[in-house]
């Protein structure tokens, strides 16, 4: 993984700056603030914000609204803050592969995967919650995935790594199977960009009344027919 930048949060030279509250329980995500130098605390959101897979929802829209409800159950809680929340799937030949309810499951979803180019979505939600203002992007990373023998699949099965994570896989295990292509974010595939992450705190002020991708008008009329 390559060095993940630092970033001043909006506000930080005023008296009194917003604290950042990380809703997310994903270690991977608490471990990418700490490592690029922000202090935060974490506040997970609650598991029903992340309900299912809806119906004519393509994998970028998913995440955009998951972020957002994940981000908005958390702000409902707090008198003050600036919340963070992140969703991220894989998706490879129209399928989006979240995480893995089982060993079968998880099996069915490398096996899917295997020999395949395919791409990592992160949907990311900032809210403050004293400017009642937020932004709603999404990260895309391409990824390719070597086929895999049956010795790598059982291998990787076994060793339970596909546990809590999207397509059943962690690219932060360093598999020789799994390689970004290209200059596309790392740190997008384990949960949040934080090359993004940055580029959204800097620009909060500009960007916070207007939303980014996908429209917050599609993510209401998705999570209707929510499943
Ligand atoms: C693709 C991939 C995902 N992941 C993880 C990141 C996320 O924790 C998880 C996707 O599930 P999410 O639902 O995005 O996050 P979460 O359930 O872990 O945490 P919360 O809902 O509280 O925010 O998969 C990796 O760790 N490595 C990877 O390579």
């Amino acid at each position: 993984m390559t060095d993940l930048p630092r970033a001043e949060l909006p506000g930080s030279a005023s008296p009194n700056p917003e604290s950042l509250i990380l809703a997310s329980g994903s270690p991977r995500r608490a471990q990418l603030l700490s490592a690029a130098g922000y202090e935060f605390s974490v506040q997970p959101a609650a598991d029903s914000a992340e309900c299912g897979i809806c119906s004519r929802e393509t994998a970028p829209e998913m995440v955009a609204r998951l972020a957002y409800r994940k981000a908005a159950d958390v702000v409902a809680r707090i008198d003050d803050g600036l919340v963070l929340a992140a969703d991220t799937v894989a998706s490879c030949v129209g399928n989006i592969l979240g995480k893995p309810h089982n060993r079968d499951h998880a099996e069915e979803m490398l096996r899917l995967l295997s020999g395949r180019n395919h791409d990592v979505f992160t949907g990311i939600c900032l809210w403050s919650r004293r400017h009642e203002k937020f932004v709603v992007d999404v990260v895309r990373t391409r990824l390719q995935m070597s086929e895999l023998t049956e010795e790598q699949l059982n291998e990787h099965l076994d060793s339970l790594r596909w546990e809590g994570k999207a397509g059943a896989f962690g690219y932060q295990d360093g598999n020789d199977w799994l390689n970004v292509i290209g200059n596309d974010s790392e740190s997008n595939v384990v949960g949040l960009s934080m090359e993004r992450l940055a580029e959204l705190l800097e620009n909060f002020e500009q960007n916070a009344e207007k939303i980014t991708t996908p429209t917050i008008d599609s993510i209401e009329s998705s999570d209707s027919s929510c499943s």
